[in-house]
């Protein structure tokens, strides 16, 4: 991606102009001067040749008109009769002279002369001084004329002479036309006419097609020497007056006199390059060359090579300039996208994300790398020297090939761009995660864009998990298991197998919780979900559904007692012992089971009714394992439909409050009980009287615990402050408060209202809370307990020992008293560990200040036990029966009769 120097670019243009523009340009030229010249020289050859043709043509008609002449004259009668009378008489009539002189004025001849037989010059109409002579012996005897008639005598022939200076004519240059006169067949003498060579000047200087340059040289041989017969421009002197050597003379004449015909660009005898056309006239005996000076011919060449010299000068000058503002431009634009070349890597160098360039090799096969950034080397961990140029499959050989080539063919195809969400790539023995954009440039490159998204895909990955699992077991959470429980469904559907749906909570984990702690509670169910993993095959599903709850899906079972076998294994690894931070737990789980097909279809019911079977197992006494039957169903309907009758027997009044006593240890059992727990109880119009136990976990989880807990609350303290009144019954009442009234902000006022409206004296109510109650949320447990305890209310605990609390713990509540869990006094005569805790209860709650209420009291014998251990309060069915308020009016009222 180098750029070229401004110096180097310039020469590259230069080079480039002169091999594109001008070298075609220059051969164009000479091609069509070349072209030109020769079809010029040829043209101009070619007219040369047709005027010296026509000028022998000329010269012959010339002389043939002349010989037709002398053949006509001679044959006449006048012209015989005139040569008879004057060989006979010397003279010659003025009639015969007349028509003689006329025939010699019909062409422009110089003379006509008659000859007798014997050579004698008889007549002349010029009257020269040949008139007279004889030809034969005479002064005359050598000339053209002599030669002539004794040719025309010999031979009977009409010919023409030579043209050579005559004497007679005072040395002007002529030819005789000599022909004989005939009488009878026998010669009787000559006619012979005279042409002056004027006369064939006009014919042989005609310069028609010659120009300003042209001219017709004539000349004839003579011996060795040959003898201009016209007058030359470039040669001053007369004709056939200077002999110049054969030798020296100009070659076209040469071969003109030697008989040759042609034509050709020669030197003429002035040694001036011409263009001529040359022949022999066999008339006269004479050369003939025509020329023209080629500076005249050629002109139009030299003008047009001149006007193409000076176009191309100018074409030349003008695209030198042109070359030289486009090159300019040109190097002022490849220096701005150098410097756009500088900006983009610079720009490409500081990018986060990897870019490379490829190439496609023709079939599209393979892909050369052209470049790589530097983000591009630091993703693929490759050097970008190494791998320019080289195909991609070796320059990244960790790359997940199948994706990325396929998407760089689609592109190739389709153009545009594309983006390819996951290419995997491993870089020193690495997986990495690339999401690449691959885009098809204009000239058909391929450019790839991508980024390392290993640390999102992998947060992506967490999330996934998280949102599919349970953050604090890594189970499968609810959501997920709906889903992943749909979909074991399907498969046995389809095979046709069954499947289990396994509802596990945990007994007693929310007083492990409430007691030691969220912390010792979330490593207790981790290691849950571990001891549920552990026994479970690949194909089950184990998951964590909230609280204490873990759902486990057994899929392609082949009976359903098959889960019944999977159950029991897991009642007994979670029954094991747990040891947590140094703490030995216990802790069982109760598990409810559901069949596919037959205990439902769906996800849904599937669940639920494992969960209605865990309900019942949890009744069942907890550590067990129950499946669902069409009457666990029922009984699930059935909490529905105590909760709508509820709302109406609370609008109807068909609650009651039911009193049962707490006598003090050391009193007369048969005396006014110290006080009197209220309980209430469903007077419901079918099924007869309820007891609490039955609809009161409705009622809380419903929220109707609220309206119920308050009416027994204003009724219990009412009812008491009436016996009191009437010097009857207990010196102090206990009501219950559920979990959900302590939580509620507005109990305050109630109880504030209550103990207003009926007037009740300081530690006159007691109101019972249970021990997991007070432990779940300690801090807040003791603001509002504090808070009741201000207005003047006793506290106790109720249902004490069933939770993990310790005494030391209860210290820091403001209670008053603690209520003995029936568990542990039922079994209180025959079970010395809970003889044991109960006795040490007693002592420890003595220590602490705490009165100790037993309930559940049955028999003599647990009486006698807690009263030798001191216990302060007794509460049962051996003293006394939850009965109600008309029932103790009576019975009271009875007995302070009886008393009286
Ligand atoms: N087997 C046996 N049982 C005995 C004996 N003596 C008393 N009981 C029963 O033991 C329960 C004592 O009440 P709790 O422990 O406070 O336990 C109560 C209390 O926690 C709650 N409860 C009752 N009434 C109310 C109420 O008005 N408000 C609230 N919030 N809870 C109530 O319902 C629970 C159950 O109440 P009940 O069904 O009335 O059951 C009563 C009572 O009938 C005995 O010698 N043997």
């Amino acid at each position: 991606m180098g750029t070229l120097s401004s110096h180097r670019l310039g020469l590259r243009l230069t080079l480039g102009f002169l091999i594109v523009a001008l070298l075609p340009l220059a051969g164009l030229a000479w091609f069509y001067l070349h072209t030109f010249e020769r079809a010029l020289t040829a043209t101009v050859l070619q007219n040369i040749t047709s005027i010296a043709d026509k000028k022998a043509d000329q010269i012959d008609s010339y002389i043939n008109e002349r010989l037709v002449d002398a053949r006509s004259f001679a044959s006449q009668t006048m012209v015989r009769e005139a040569l008879s009378a004057l060989v006979a008489t010397r003279t010659l009539s003025t009639g015969a002279r007349t028509e003689l002189a006329t025939l010699g004025e019909r062409a422009d001849y110089h003379d006509l002369l008659l000859i007798d037989a014997n050579g004698d010059v008889v007549f002349s109409l010029r009257g020269e001084p040949d008139l007279g002579t004889n030809l034969l012996h005479g002064p005359f005897r050598d000339s053209e004329l002599a030669a002539g008639f004794r040719q025309a005598m010999t031979f009977m022939h009409i010919d023409m002479t030579r043209f050579a200076p005559y004497a007679p004519s005072g040395g002007e240059v002529a030819a005789f036309v000599v022909a004989p006169i005939l009488d009878a067949q026998r010669p009787i003498g000559a006619l012979a006419l005279q042409v002056n060579l004027t006369t064939l000047m006009p014919v042989v200087s005609d310069r028609t097609g010659l120009g300003t340059s042209g001219e017709t040289v004539l000349a004839v041989q003579d011996g060795q020497a040959a003898l201009y017969t016209v007058s030359l421009e470039r040669m001053p002197g007369t004709p056939f007056t200077n002999p110049v050597p054969l030798t020296q003379i100009a070659e076209p004449m040469q071969l003109a006199l030697t008989g040759n015909q042609g034509h050709g660009i020669v030197s003429d005898y002035g040694d001036i390059d011409v263009a001529a056309g040359w022949r022999y006239l066999p008339a006269l005996g004479w050369g003939m060359v025509v020329k023209i000076d080629t500076a005249e011919v050629l002109a139009p060449l030299h003008a047009m090579q001149k006007a193409t010299v000076l176009a191309f000068a100018v074409f030349l000058l003008a695209s030198a300039s042109a070359a030289l503002v486009l090159g300019r431009r040109l190097v002022r634009d490849e220096r701005i996208i150098a410097a756009q070349q500088t900006r983009y890597r610079a720009m490409l160098g500081s990018m986060n994300d990897g870019v490379a360039l490829f190439r496609p090799l023709a079939d599209g096969s393979e892909f050369t790398l052209l470049d790589i950034n530097a983000a591009g080397e630091r993703i693929t961990g490759v050097k970008r020297r190494e791998v320019l140029g080289r195909p991609s499959r070796i320059a990244f050989p960790g790359l997940d090939a199948a994706g990325i080539y396929a998407a760089f063919g689609r592109v190739l195809r389709r153009g545009g761009s594309e983006t390819i969400g996951l290419t995997a790539y491993v870089k020193d023995r690495h997986s990495l995660w690339l999401q690449t954009d691959v885009i098809r440039l204009q000239g058909g490159e391929i450019l790839a864009v991508f980024k390392d998204i290993t640390a999102r895909k992998t947060a992506d990955e967490r999330i996934e998990h998280l949102a599919h699992h349970d953050s604090l077991t890594g189970l499968v959470n609810r959501r997920n298991l709906e889903i992943l429980l749909s979909q074991a469904l399907h498969a046995a559907h389809r095979e046709g197998r069954l499947l289990a749906v396994l509802f596990i909570d945990l007994d007693r984990f929310k007083v492990i919780n409430d007691t030691l702690g969220h912390h010792i509670g979330d490593l207790l169910l981790v290691e849950v979900a571990h001891r549920l993993c552990r026994d479970m095959r690949e194909s089950d599903i184990v998951a964590r559904q909230g609280g204490d709850e873990f759902v486990v899906v057994l899929t392609a079972l082949e009976c359903a007692q098959d889960a019944a076998v999977v159950a029991a294994k897991i009642l007994l690894a979670l029954g094991e012992p747990y040891d947590i931070e140094g703490d030995r737990l216990h802790t069982s789980p109760s598990i409810g089971i559901s069949i596919y097909p037959d205990d439902g279809l769906d996800a849904d019911t599937l669940t639920k009714n494992a969960d209605t079977a865990m309900y019942h197992a949890k009744e069942q006494g907890r550590n067990n394992i129950q499946f669902f039957t069409e009457a666990l169903n029922l009984a699930a309907g059935e909490r529905l439909t105590v909760e709508r009758e509820l709302r109406v027997a609370i609008e109807e009044g068909q609650l009651a409050v039911y009193y049962q006593p707490q006598l003090e240890a050391a009193a007369d059992p048969l005396g006014y009980p110290f006080a009197m727990e209220a309980l209430v109880r469903w007077r419901h119009p079918h099924r007869g009287l309820i007891t609490a136990g039955h609809f009161i976990p409705i009622a809380e989880e419903s929220g109707l615990i609220h309206t119920i807990g308050d009416w027994v609350l204003n009724e219990a303290c009412r009812r008491f402050r009436e016996w009191t009144h009437a010097g009857i019954g207990p010196r102090r009442i206990a009501v219950n408060l559920s979990a959900h009234q302590l939580r509620n902000p507005a109990l305050l006022d109630t109880v504030a209202a209550v103990l207003q409206r009926y007037e009740l004296h300081e530690d006159e109510l007691e109101l019972e809370v249970t021990e997991s109650v007070a432990m779940r949320d300690p801090a807040r447990a003791v603001e509002t307990l504090q808070a009741l305890r201000n207005l003047g209310v006793r506290l106790a605990i109720d249902d004490f020992g069933t939770g993990h609390s310790s005494l030391a713990y209860l210290k820091r509540l403001p209670i008053q008293t603690l209520k003995l869990d029936r568990e542990f006094v039922r079994d209180i005569e025959t079970d010395e560990n809970d003889a044991a805790i109960s006795a040490a209860t007693l002592a420890l709650a003595h220590e602490l200040g705490l009165r100790v209420v037993a309930e559940g009291i049955e028999t003599e014998g647990q009486s006698r036990f807690l009263r030798a251990h001191g216990c302060d309060l007794l509460q049962g069915y051996f003293y006394g029966k939850p009965e109600p308020a008309e029932f103790w009016t009576a019975h009271w009222t009875e007995e302070s009769r009886k008393s009286s």
